[in-house]
């Protein structure tokens, strides 16, 4: 599902089933959801029964006019139904791209959560979330779930149109896998994450087909203006009807003013053009997210994003790619790099995380195969102390043996953290040691401290490299106004080293993941909204935190269920064009709103004069428009009022371009193309529609 299968706008493909769909939301029962478009509905139903009254013979005009009338409101409803069927119809058709997602038949249900324990096949529909699972070479991953053991090369292309396989591991960020994705090579022990249907696919499709879809807060609130403005303009036409009797009755001529010209002129008054284009402007926006690759979970998250003011990311995984490779072994003074290699060997066999495993790699490149055999001997009774975020350490204890008493502790991890290990065991770092831990800092790499006991033994280097092409992204962050954070558990240099080259605007080092939480709750206290992006366990806090909240596709489970949003392309920068899209969606709503009102004045003009002209001829005065007769002015006004949705279907679906000229500067722009020129359009419009209805002999 690549941004390449976007679905053009007018694919005749989903014109057709948008236009059925247009008559079979003629259903009271749809029309009822929508305030504005309902008097529209109950406006045509009205003026088509008088018009057949008239038609027997006892109408207030002529059949042919209060038909017409009548048409064109049905038109009107009808438009406005095909503008939110062609958004849905978007929407379901990339959902129906997300179902062709092949699924797994059938798993290999393993009888013990581990390699090598015999398996049994099920049927990938009955397992259950804490199912284990091998899946080989060949074999399709049933359902999303966590690696628990193996490492094996996995085609994501199906999900994330991305051809080149990926890696995934268990432990540390890379072991999450998702349902539909196929395995390459070697095999994995993964644990079921969900139940079937509950997949990030399905949630995907049910969120892209819209059964999810909520009214977001702003709509809602939009949607309470509309129909404040109907009631205003009901309450306005009604009470024309016993003023026009009542001056008809006192001056004893003239005319009284038909239903139909009073059904006209409320249809015409009442904010029809937003209020018909509303949904399919909601129902768009999530479709255009889903072109650029990201799936929202949330209606109101892509309406937080327009107005955005801090963007937090953590830095490994989300900036940098995340594979962090053990490359360098720096001894410390008075130690050998055999020496550096041991300890780091032994203290890194029970890390399961990337850093760990790669470390162990190096370091067995520093070793003959009988040393490293022997060395493994001896963590027969060891005990593994696994890497947290806390501790920034990580290792194993060996047993004591003799004189050697309690056991020998080994350790690798951050340097401040190792250096806070051997002083409380009675010893220094050595600054030879912090040199060479700041050198490799400096690079932007991340240096590893090793220490056997009290003793430091040296450094290793982490290297890892920032993706491409984020630094013109960022700064397109900044032109819009927006901060961006960077917070990493990693140490200052370093992260200062990685926030310079990727042209973050501040950063924060050392941070555990409740000093990320709390920093992103600090912002949200001044008033400002968060968006953040991460992709580890430890982001998830955080992510669940903010208003704004998009995990890397690549990330944990954990990471995407505390998000709002997935962007299958993993890229930290995406935020650019989710801002974008909403600020688009309220840029649109607002254009349209400022614009359907704007046109009033014109419809006022046109309807007026025609409708009290029998009642009172001095306001043919205000005919400024010189419309040929009065059934004809009415009859223009409520085509060109039909007409306008269709016109404005495009800028609908696409959005109104959004420009980062900043808020004040954006607001005047379109107050004065969207005010004026609803102001403008209408006079010219239906002046054309006038004449052309006279040329047809119709007015
Ligand atoms: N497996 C490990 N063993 C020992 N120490 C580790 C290990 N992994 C990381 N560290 C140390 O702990 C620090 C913090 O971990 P990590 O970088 O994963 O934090 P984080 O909060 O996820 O930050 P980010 O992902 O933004 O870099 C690292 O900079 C490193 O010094
Ligand atoms: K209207
Ligand atoms: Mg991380």
């Amino acid at each position: 599902m690549s941004s390449s299968s976007g679905f053009a706008l007018f694919d005749p493909a989903l014109f057709k089933p948008a236009l059925v769909q247009a008559f079979v939301k003629l259903d009271p029962r749809v029309q009822w959801r929508n305030p504005v478009m309902l008097v529209v509905y109950v406006g045509s139903l009205f003026t088509t029964l008088l018009g057949v009254h008239a038609w027997h013979g006892h109408g207030e005009a002529a059949p042919w006019f209060i038909f017409s009338v009548a048409l064109w409101l049905w038109f009107t409803v009808l438009f406005a139904n095909f503008a939110e069927a062609l958004a849905e119809g978007r929407s379901q058709a990339q959902a129906a791209s997300l179902r062709g997602i092949q699924k797994a038949g059938w798993a290999k249900k393993l009888q013990q959560p581990r390699h090598g324990s015999p398996w049994l096949p099920e049927e990938a529909g009955l397992l259950r979330r804490g199912d284990v699972v091998l899946v080989e070479a060949g074999d399709m991953v049933p359902l999303d779930g966590e690696v628990i053991e193996g490492v094996a090369s996995v085609d994501e292309s199906a999900i994330t149109g991305e051809s080149a396989p990926v890696i995934r591991e268990s432990g540390g960020d890379f072991s999450a896998v998702t349902g539909g994705t196929r395995v390459l090579s070697d095999w994995l022990v993964v644990r079921i994450g969900v139940n079937p249907g509950e997949s990030f696919i399905d949630r995907m499709i049910r969120m892209v087909e819209g059964a999810q879809r909520q009214k977001t807060p702003n709509e809602i609130a939009l949607n309470i203006l509309l129909a404040a403005l109907t009631i205003v303009f009901l309450v306005v036409t009604v009470t024309l009807l016993p003023y026009s009797l009542f001056s008809v009755q006192a001056a004893q001529s003239g005319h009284p003013v038909t239903l139909t010209a009073l059904v006209a002129l409320l249809v015409c008054l009442i904010p029809t053009t937003i209020g018909g284009l509303l949904s399919a402007i909601g129902v768009a926006g999530m479709s255009r997210l889903m072109q650029a690759n990201v799936i929202a979970t949330s209606g109101r998250a892509v309406e937080a994003a327009g107005d955005v003011d801090v963007l937090m990311l953590d830095k490994t995984g989300t900036i940098t790619h995340g594979n962090r490779q053990a490359t360098q072994l720096r001894p410390a003074p008075g130690q050998t790099e055999l020496a550096l290699a041991q300890v780091a060997w032994l203290a890194s066999q029970a890390d399961e995380t990337p850093e760990g495993r790669s470390i162990v790699a190096l370091a067995a490149q520093a070793l003959s195969a009988q040393a490293c055999a022997a060395l493994g001997a001896s963590l027969a009774q060891a005990v593994a102390v696994p890497f947290s975020a806390q501790t920034r350490m990580s290792g194993v204890d060996l047993p004591g043996s003799g004189a050697q008493r309690p056991a020998r502790l080994l350790r690798k991890g951050a340097l401040e953290a190792v250096r806070r290990h051997v002083e409380a065991l009675g010893s220094t770092l050595p600054t030879e040691v912090q040199r060479a831990a700041e050198d490799i800092a400096r690079r932007g790499s991340t240096p590893l401290v090793v220490a056997d006991g009290a003793q430091v033994v040296g450094v290793v280097e982490l290297k890892d490299i920032v993706k491409t092409g984020i630094q013109e992204r960022f700064s397109a962050l900044r032109r819009m106004g927006i901060k961006t954070v960077m917070i990493t558990g990693d140490n200052p240099l370093t992260a200062a080293s990685i926030a310079a080259e990727a042209g973050v605007d501040d950063f924060l080092a050392e941070a555990t993941p409740e000093a990320k939480l709390a920093l992103i709750r600090q912002y949200q206290q001044e008033g400002r909204l968060v968006a953040m992006t991460g992709d580890g366990t430890n982001d998830a806090p955080a992510l669940a935190q903010a208003d704004v909240a998009v995990a890397m596709n690549t990330g944990t489970q954990a990471a995407k269920e505390a998000a709002n949003m997935v962007d299958l392309d993993s890229n930290p920068t995406k935020l650019l064009e989710v801002v974008e899209t909403g600020k688009a969606l309220l840029m649109t709503r607002g254009a349209l709103t400022t614009f359907s009102i704007a046109n009033d004045v014109a419809k006022f003009f046109a309807i007026i004069p025609a409708i009290f002209v029998l009642t009172y001829p001095p306001l043919e005065a205000l005919n400024i428009m010189r419309l040929a007769s009065p059934q004809s002015a009415i009859l223009s006004a409520v085509i060109f009022n039909a007409l306008v949705i269709v016109f404005l279907i495009p800028l609908a679906l696409q959005g109104v371009r959004y420009r980062a000229i900043g808020a004040a500067a954006l607001l005047r722009r379109n107050l004065l193309i969207y005010g004026l020129g609803g102001l403008a359009v209408p006079f010219v419009g239906i002046k054309l529609i006038d004449l052309i209805l006279v040329a047809l002999g119709l007015a």
